[in-house]
């Protein structure tokens, strides 16, 4: 319908206080301005996927971890709050296939390059440059976002970095897109679903955009924010001058109200229940900023013609983060290295059955005090286990001497990616409903919830003002070359 007659809107809701939604905070007072009222309605704690846990006086990452040198959204937030990234840690990565540890890193960047070359030929390489290749396209949203443009679906959006390269992507497995690119079904068991099963907690028949972001997540660079990641949600919230609300969003209706003009206008009705009790409360615009899925924010819509689903199809993938502070059992990885010596800090596994992990790391604090160095095996420390089912008692004494602690989180992580995809949930649910989260159908990423909350802001604020020329605009990347 046509947008109202009002010069700014006077209340924005903002449901969940993750880096989405708070992002989302973030950018809607860049967009709206100082008068407006936002709310942010957040059960639980703000971070939602980011979240430490205390082990022995220090925190640790349980859930969203790392962050890619080239997540512009991210980099900004942490200048714009004064919050320095985490001192940087030397890291080791080695692949086991259940019985030993087939690939090692070395210390030596050229050892490394040499001993990939020999197993794996000029893959490695091939690899690297095709990510970058999908990551040069995918660096056009910071400029589309930077003049104002906005897009209405989580397809146009990708269509607007990548073309129809960007949608065949998402058509497609990784499997079947490598494979077509020549890489052979060897590389991609011992090296990509690896890092796919780490990062993912998926085989490498996700599809094939989020295969290329999983594989951007092993570049060199990756960085954490010191003190913990959700430190930028807690930021943005205070930033954002927002009011955060404790309280659990159960239902959002519309309602048509008289104006003073004699038309009508149409507000949303927040209904929530936090620990004083349940109330409800109008707002011009509302963003949505947690998933909309099976087991995850139970929200119902009323009043919506087309309805809108409490759940959108397709589930969200467990994934259990169990951080054990012990001895590991070295012999257990098949290594013949005395313990002493053994300073892998990242153990990804091939796509095996019986194996019931994914991945093993060994953690660093979220801020590492002054001549903090990464400790031997034969210590004991943190480590963090990437599972889809809960591990049992004996399957940890398998893998580790001893531990004084056990700390599990049971996550409903990520999408569970299928190929082909069903079309992504809309962004627009009505017209000043927003649904920020679609974007995981994409990839999921604290970076892709930060792009998805600035569009959501943006599209929120041309949908407004009817300003029809910023959204959805075809040819941008040679248009806005041409501006320049
Ligand atoms: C184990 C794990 C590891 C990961 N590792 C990485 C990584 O290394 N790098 C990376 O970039 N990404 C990583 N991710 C993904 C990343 O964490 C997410 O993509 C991102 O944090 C999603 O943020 P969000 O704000 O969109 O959603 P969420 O963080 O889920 O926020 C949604 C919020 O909404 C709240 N909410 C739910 N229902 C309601 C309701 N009815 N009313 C009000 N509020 C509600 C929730 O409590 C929650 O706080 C990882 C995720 C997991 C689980
Ligand atoms: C969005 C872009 C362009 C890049 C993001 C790359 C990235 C950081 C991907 C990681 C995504 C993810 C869900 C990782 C989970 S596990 C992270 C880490 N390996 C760990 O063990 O904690």
């Amino acid at each position: 319908s046509a947008p109202e007659v009002q010069d700014q809107p006077k209340k924005i809701a903002v449901v969940g206080a993750g880096i989405g939604g708070t992002a989302a905070a973030y950018y809607l007072r860049q967009e709206f301005g100082a008068g407006v009222k936002i709310d942010v309605f957040e059960p639980g704690n703000v971070g939602g996927r980011l979240a430490t846990v205390k082990i022995k006086d220090y925190d640790y990452e349980t859930g969203g971890s790392v962050i890619h040198p080239l997540n512009l959204h991210m980099k900004h937030f942490i200048e714009r709050l004064g919050i320095p990234p985490r001192k940087d840690v030397p890291s080791k990565m080695a692949i086991f296939d259940g019985k030993e540890l087939t690939f090692e890193e070395s210390d030596w960047f050229i050892i490394n390059f040499f001993r990939m070359l020999w197993r794996y030929g000029f893959s490695y390489i091939r690899m690297q440059m095709w990510v970058e290749s999908i990551l040069d396209k995918f660096m056009r949203i910071y400029q589309y976002q930077q003049f104002g443009y906005s897009f209405s679906s989580v397809e146009r959006l990708l269509h607007a970095m990548g073309g129809d390269s960007f949608l065949t992507l998402m058509n497609q497995t990784l499997e079947e897109t490598m494979m077509a690119e020549g890489f052979s079904q060897f590389f991609l068991n011992n090296i990509v679903a690896p890092v796919t099963r780490v990062n993912y907690g998926q085989s490498v028949r996700i599809n094939g955009f989020v295969g290329a972001v999983s594989l951007a997540g092993t570049d060199s660079g990756l960085w954490s924010v010191d003190g913990g990641n959700k430190r930028v949600c807690s930021g943005l919230l205070y930033h954002s001058k927002s009011e955060l609300i404790s309280a659990k969003v159960t239902s959002i209706s519309v309602k048509v109200r008289p104006s003073k003009t004699g038309t009508t206008s149409t507000f949303y009705e927040i209904s929530y229940v936090g620990e004083s009790g349940s109330a409800h409360s109008l707002y011009d615009i509302v963003v949505i900023a947690t998933p909309l899925h099976e087991g995850m924010s139970d929200i119902t819509f009323s009043g919506f013609s087309p309805p809108i689903p409490s759940h959108y199809p397709g589930r969200y993938h467990q994934t259990v983060s169990t951080l054990v502070h012990g001895l590991l059992n070295v012999s257990y990885l098949g290594t013949t290295e005395p313990a002493s010596e053994f300073m892998v800090s990242d153990i990804l596994t091939t796509d095996l059955k019986d194996l019931a992990f994914n991945s093993l790391s060994s953690l660093n604090p979220v801020h590492t005090p002054a001549g903090y160095k990464p400790s031997p095996a034969s210590q004991t420390k943190v480590w963090k286990l990437f599972s889809s089912q809960p591990l049992s008692e004996e399957q940890l004494q398998r893998m580790f001497l001893s531990w004084d602690s056990v700390s599990e989180t049971r996550w409903l992580a990520y999408p569970e990616y299928r190929v082909p995809y069903r079309k992504t949930p809309p962004f627009i649910l009505h017209n000043r409903l927003y649904y920020l989260n679609a974007v995981e159908w994409a990839a999921s990423a604290m970076e892709m919830s930060a792009i998805s909350a600035r569009n959501m802001a943006l599209l929120a604020h041309h949908r407004w003002h009817g300003q029809a020329g910023k959204i959805d605009q075809e040819d941008l990347h040679t248009r806005i070359r041409g501006e320049l």
